[in-house]
């Protein structure tokens, strides 16, 4: 049976629509159809009809609460309402191009002046090629890139999601996502996961998935079937059911199933967040990335501004844990009041902690405003600090967060350094949260935006859970809470095995907290232990995984 990598649970069914292809670049030596004068109002028409369509969606966006999808398309609103882009068509249309030409070519001198600009602007180039290409689309009659719309629910299969597309899903009518690129650690699985839309990224065999075939998706094991016998969905279905029941009955704190307790909290992106994270039982935030906040806007947030919206977070967790990570920006998530250089390498280069090295001053706000938030209210607030290296980063931060009148003040294990001095860096921070994600892909060398390095990206990979095992082990030396706040915490049967190797809380995606809280209520610490043990023999992703379920016994009563 086909099987991709499962990123986000639960069974879909329905037809597959896929995304149209991208559209190619007209031809350079395209004719004028017609006169000059008729194009450019076809041209003209087109730009409207496109704009008329964005502006829909952020409105349908805005409806459904999703208000950073409705801004990067309100965007894009206005930078097709530019009038230069049609007058700069006309200009080309009158020396006898085509229109779809013209249109690329325009286009194309706006897109080198974002480009050149660099930093925020350069970040729009992308949200600039798809209005061209919906123009380009429109005026061809190809069929438009991008999420089909459709009334009927169907699946979504696509070579890879951008961004930019993922704003236009809409979770009533997507039951589930199939991309052919993608890791576990992408956009497309965080996005998936935090929707609660099943997804299965990396697989090959979706490429052959033609238009209409109806196909069942199990996000939890990745497996795709496609023409599924009636006996296939009602066994899936039964599956899903056996694991709703699971995660419903799933209420309360977490604990293993001979009484240890674990934390199990939410990982946030801001205020919006806090809703859903409540509603499947975090019991409070174990990753609050608050560069949301800072990403995709001219000018920084004020500190009145930030106060706000961590105070918004922190009053919804009265007597609970809220860890708060200071920005984390920087390289390939660039600041546009920040100047950041060029770098070749943008995943290694200077990004999170190591931004304040150059601007302290944001992080010096960031943290006075934490500080203000800690004495105004009754949340249990940790403040934590992105790609820390060694022991100086640590230093850095925990000096300067306790200067500030932070409490409790600790660091991610995201770097392999950290991790394998961890022992030390326990001495100096308060807490430590491993950071799966990027600890992945430092520990194989494998950039995460990267689908076809897919295989690398697993959190089941030995050689991360040795990384996990020794930042656990370095934490428990110094009697330190060490958590777990990357993608692999969603994983029920991955959790197991990391409290084994130690780790005390567990912060993930909303949708997968019930679940999390299932497997651990029917093992003991005991069995997790002996779980983890076996899996540090593993040489393989998969067979660590398999050695894993053979220690789990009760795995099977959750459908997993
Ligand atoms: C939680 C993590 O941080 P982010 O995904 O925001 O890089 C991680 O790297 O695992
Ligand atoms: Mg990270």
């Amino acid at each position: 049976m086909p099987k991709g990598v499962g990123v986000s649970a639960g069974i879909g069914v329905g037809p597959v629509r896929r995304m149209a292809e991208p559209i190619p670049e007209p031809d350079a030596a395209g004719q004028l159809r017609g006169d000059a004068g008729s194009e450019k109002t076809r041209v003209a028409e087109a730009v409207k009809a496109v704009s008329a369509d964005l502006k829909a969606r952020a409105d349908k966006a805005r409806g459904l609460g999703r208000d950073e999808a409705a801004e990067v398309l309100e965007a894009q609103v206005l930078m097709a309402s530019d009038p230069g882009l049609v007058d700069g068509s006309a200009a080309k249309l009158a020396a006898g191009t085509s229109a779809e030409r013209a249109v690329f070519e325009t286009f194309g001198t706006f897109r080198d002046m974002l480009a050149a600009a660099g930093g925020y602007m350069a970040g729009r180039v992308t949200d600039l090629d798809d209005i061209r290409d919906r123009v380009i689309a429109v005026l061809t009659g190809q069929p438009v890139p991008g999420i089909p719309e459709s009334d009927e629910p169907f699946v979504l299969v696509a070579e890879d999601l951008a961004p930019a597309d993922t704003a236009g899903i809409d979770a009533d009518t997507v039951e589930a996502i199939v991309t052919v690129q993608g890791g576990p650690t992408s956009h497309t699985a965080i996005l998936a996961r935090t929707m609660g839309i099943p997804a299965v990224v990396a697989m090959e065999e979706a490429d052959a998935l033609a238009e209409g075939t109806p196909v069942l998706v199990d996000g939890t094991t990745g497996e795709v079937v496609a023409e599924p016998s009636d006996e296939d969905v009602a066994k899936a279905r039964t599956l899903e059911a056996k694991r709703a029941e699971a995660a419903k009955a799933a209420t309360g704190p977490a604990a293993t199933a001979d009484g240890e307790r674990i934390s199990v909290l939410a990982n946030i992106g801001g205020p919006a967040d806090v809703e859903n994270a409540v509603k499947n039982g975090a019991e409070g935030v174990g990753l609050y990335r608050t560069e949301f906040l800072f990403l995709d806007r001219a000018d920084k947030p004020s500190y009145a501004e930030q106060v706000k919206a961590y105070k918004a977070v922190a009053d919804a967790f009265p007597g609970q844990k809220v860890v708060v990570r200071t920005l984390d920006a920087g390289a390939d998530k660039p600041l546009p009041f920040v100047s950041t250089e060029e770098e070749p390498n943008p995943a290694l280069g200077v990004r999170g902690l190591r931004l304040a090295f150059k601007h302290p001053e944001l992080l010096d706000e960031q943290l006075r405003a934490l500080a203000e938030v800690q004495s105004e209210s009754t949340a249990d607030l940790w403040a934590m600090a992105p790609m820390v290296a060694d022991m100086r980063d640590t230093e850095y931060f925990v000096d300067k967060a306790r200067e500030a009148g932070l409490k409790t003040n600790g660091i991610m294990i995201e770097v392999p350094s950290a991790a394998l001095t961890a022992g030390h860096l326990a001495k100096v921070a308060d807490f430590f949260s491993i950071g799966t994600n990027d600890l992945t892909q430092y520990a194989y060398a494998s950039d995460r935006q990267v689908g076809a390095l897919a295989r690398y990206q697993s959190p089941w990979q030995p050689g991360v859970l040795r990384l996990i095992g020794a930042a656990a082990d370095g934490a428990g030396a110094e009697d330190k809470v060490c958590g777990v706040c990357g993608e692999a915490a969603a994983d029920p049967i991955l959790a197991c095995v990391l409290v084994g190797l130690g780790v005390k809380s567990l912060s993930m995606s909303a949708p997968a907290i019930p679940m999390v809280k299932a497997a651990l209520a029917l093992h003991t610490v005991e069995q997790c232990r002996e779980a983890a043990d076996a899996v540090l023999g593993a040489v393989s992703a998969e067979e660590a995984k398999d050695i894993a379920r053979a220690h789990l016994p009760r795995l099977e009563e959750l459908g997993l």
